[in-house]
């Protein structure tokens, strides 16, 4: 979406998946507009072809599964090819290895836990953990020091950050360099957070074991030691249904009760509905909106029965019941507001959003 006009009358945006680097954020928040995602909706199909990804390295499957296919002759034949050849495709078993787990949000908790239960001793670095994922997380794995540390420890590495500015090339030259002889690097979280150039170079070099990733670019596509999905991790069924579910879900909220759930831009906003009126209002985090805009009802002689507001880093968001339905006129004056972003009557009844 990022080139794509966003009409006016677009009031929120909803990602039926995780990631959200291909929608104008910011942009967004500047016009007060919510950009929902569905956290955590895919965790689970993504963590299963992440724990395929490295069975599929560890045992080169992948090399494996093409000899078979191309073994040619009766069965005599075969399986003296088979086994004169299959020490070629000799691989290691994950029980004992080191996973380090790199962003343990709702995908990197479930990767860690299930390599818990494989018998990998796992570490973890998450600077931004919550205490929401600290308590899924396994006690058994480790927190890393820092992403050097976790880089240095790990057999393999599996990645599962957000691409964003911050993130951008976040596994450069350097990282790379860290990393152990022979390690495997799974990457299905974007092909943005590693430096493509410093990885062709390495795979070149025989650094890495493997890269495995869901993210096909020609460069990687004609490295042997790549690995490569067609951006599958969330496609099954399952979570096509929960994304898809969540994100209407977050979307009729805002729509039908101006709530905020599941935002990557602005907070969470939940407020029982009362009085006769409800008005939904995105505004600047600073000083003096809220008495700005409970001057503007009081003048207009509006009484408010309920206010909640919140904020979020330079965003907040304000809901407000009255005890009487507020005139366009009200409406229009909250808006003039230096610093509203966008402001409406969340109606009562579905069907009518302005
Ligand atoms: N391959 C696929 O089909 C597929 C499917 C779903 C998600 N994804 C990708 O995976 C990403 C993660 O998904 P999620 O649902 O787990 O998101 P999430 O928001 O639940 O978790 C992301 C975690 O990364 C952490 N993080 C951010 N920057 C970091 C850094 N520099 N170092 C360490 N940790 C950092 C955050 O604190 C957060 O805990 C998505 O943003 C998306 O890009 C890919
Ligand atoms: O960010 C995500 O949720 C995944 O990359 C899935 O994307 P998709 O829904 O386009 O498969």
């Amino acid at each position: 979406m990022h080139s794509a006009p966003i009409p006016e009358s677009v009031l929120a945006v909803a990602r039926s998946g995780s990631g959200v680097n291909n929608i104008p954020v910011e942009a967004c928040s500047k016009r007060g507009i919510p950009v929902f995602n569905a956290p955590g909706a895919n965790a689970n199909a993504v963590k299963e072809l992440t724990l395929a990804g490295m069975l599929l390295a560890a045992r080169h499957i992948a090399a494996a599964w093409d000899f078979a296919r191309n073994l040619k002759g009766d069965d005599t034949g075969i399986q003296r090819q088979v086994e004169k050849e299959k020490k070629r495709f000799d691989g290691f078993e994950l029980a004992g290895k080191t996973l380090g787990v790199l962003g343990l949000g709702a995908i990197g908790v479930q990767v860690a836990n299930s390599a818990i239960g494989l018998g990998m001793r796992v570490y973890g670095f998450d600077p931004s953990l919550t205490v929401n994922r600290a308590w899924q997380l396994s006690s058994s794995v480790i927190g890393a020091g820092s992403i050097d540390d976790l880089l240095a420890r790990a057999d393999l590495i599996s990645l599962h950050i957000p691409l964003n500015d911050q993130t951008n090339h976040v596994i450069d030259k350097q990282h790379l360099a860290l990393m152990k002889q022979g390690a495997i690097l799974i990457n299905f979280s974007r092909a943005g957070v590693v430096d493509e150039a410093a990885l062709v170079a390495v795979l070149g070099e025989g650094k890495l074991r493997a890269y495995v990733t869901d993210f096909a670019t020609r460069a990687v596509l004609d490295q042997p030691h790549a690995i490569v999905l067609p951006h599958l991790g969330a496609s099954t069924a399952e979570a096509e249904v929960n994304c898809a579910t969540l994100a209407a879900e977050s979307l009729v909220d805002f729509l039908e009760q101006g709530e905020i759930r599941n935002s990557v831009n602005f907070p969470k906003v939940v407020m029982p509905r009362g009085g006769r009126a409800r008005l939904a209002i995105a505004n600047e985090n600073v000083p003096g909106m809220v008495s700005q805009i409970s001057a503007v009802l009081a003048a207009a002689n509006l009484n408010i029965d309920n206010l909640l507001n919140k904020s979020r880093d330079k965003y907040a968001y304000t809901l407000i019941d009255l005890n009487s339905e507020a005139p366009p006129e009200t409406l229009q004056l909250i808006r003039s507001i230096k610093g509203v972003l966008s402001a409406r009557i969340v109606p009562k009844s579905a069907g009518s959003f302005e």
